[in-house]
């Protein structure tokens, strides 16, 4: 039976249904929208694929079968079904469709591998050789060194570094994904997609990208690369084309940018539904308060906040803010607690 953890906005809600039916509210906020259908892709297997190779060659029985087809590859299904765009040439994906499950075709193209190495860090090279459940890996930086096959995982090709959605990767697996984030946070770009999922991370100091030239540039749509303000955007516009309202969800772990991305996301909304300056400052400067009161340094934060954030934004029917209601509930969480000793 699958059972889901409580994320941290259910857990507010609750907490703030609990208060309201405790007090007798002088105030009643309006009731949350419905949920809307969630248009997130369910996450397939590859994502929790194991490393297994096929070293022998041979069938094996369906449970091997179906672990080897989780894991080296099979990003697309061999009668057609095609799962996700590729830069493949077709030609040479179907040679790897029929060969990638096998280590031998990984030794003999010498194609790249992840290996993980001692404290969980990952190294990437081309296998030398395999015995067993023994493979020879010769790293990047020339080390040759010997690891289990099942720490081996496939690595993709060089035109996939730094692809702006994580979709687009041929191997889904952790050591791909970190490394995409690396390469792209190596330059500036901290947001990236993972389908309908936007992963921001965090930079610790000024990216330059969230001025009016950006909001303008996503306003137009004269660009599409991952940012918060093209998240926002495309909310603003469901919201005015379907007349329902939109949510962001925003969670991470102590000191990963939620603040900062809400305020970020605000900022563009403030943009786009500006006509009343008045409620737009005041929105955009309730922050400044609300943190004031409620933030504190921690070891992992200068900044952190002691409490969760729901802030609705109202709008008319012509896409300008009418309103605004923050709702704040107690939140300590274990990052956020400081010692003083
Ligand atoms: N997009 C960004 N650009 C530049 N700096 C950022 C960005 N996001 C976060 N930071 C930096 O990281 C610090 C921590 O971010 P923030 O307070 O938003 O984290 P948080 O996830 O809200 O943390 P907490 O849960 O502890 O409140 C900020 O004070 C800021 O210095």
């Amino acid at each position: 039976m699958l059972s889901f953890a409580r994320t941290s906005l259910e857990e507010m809600l609750d907490s703030l249904r609990q208060r309201d039916g405790d007090e007798t509210p002088k105030y009643l906020p309006p009731a949350l929208p419905s949920r809307p259908q969630s248009k997130a892709r369910v996450i397939t297997r590859r994502w929790t694929a194991q490393p297994i190779f096929n070293v022998d060659g041979e069938d094996g029985d369906v449970e091997d079968r179906v672990k080897r087809n989780t894991l080296w590859g099979n990003k697309r299904r061999k009668d057609g079904n095609v799962d996700s765009p590729s830069p493949y040439n077709l030609e040479e994906e179907t040679r790897v469709l029929e060969e990638n499950d096998n280590i031998g075709y990984f030794i003999e193209k010498k194609l790249r591998v992840w290996c993980r190495q001692p404290r969980g860090v990952w190294a990437s090279g081309t296998i030398e050789s395999t015995s067993g459940e023994e493979s020879v890996v010769s790293l990047d930086n020339e080390n040759l060194v010997e690891v289990s096959t099942s720490h081996l995982f496939p690595a993709n090709p060089e035109i996939l570094d730094g692809v702006d959605d994580l979709m687009h990767l041929s191997y889904l697996n952790e050591p791909s994904v970190l490394h995409n984030l690396k390469y792209r946070y190596a330059r500036d770009m901290i947001y990236s997609k993972a389908g309908a999922i936007l992963i921001a991370v965090n930079p610790f100091k000024d990216v330059e990208i969230y001025g009016k030239d950006f909001v303008t540039a996503y306003k137009r749509k004269a660009t599409s690369s991952p940012h918060v303000f093209a998240l926002a955007d495309t909310a603003f516009n469901e919201m005015m084309n379907d007349g329902v309202s939109q949510s962001l969800i925003i969670s991470g772990e102590c000191g990963a940018g939620k603040t900062e991305t809400a305020k970020f996301a605000m900022q563009y909304l403030a943009d786009l539904g500006g006509g009343n300056v008045e409620i737009d400052c005041r929105l955009l400067q309730s922050s400044c308060i609300l943190e004031a009161f409620g933030n504190a340094k921690t070891s992992r934060n200068d900044n952190a906040s002691r409490f969760g954030k729901l802030v609705e934004i109202h709008f008319t029917e012509l896409g300008e803010i009418s309103g605004a209601n923050i709702q704040t509930c107690k939140h300590v969480e274990e990052g956020n607690i400081a010692t003083i000793t």
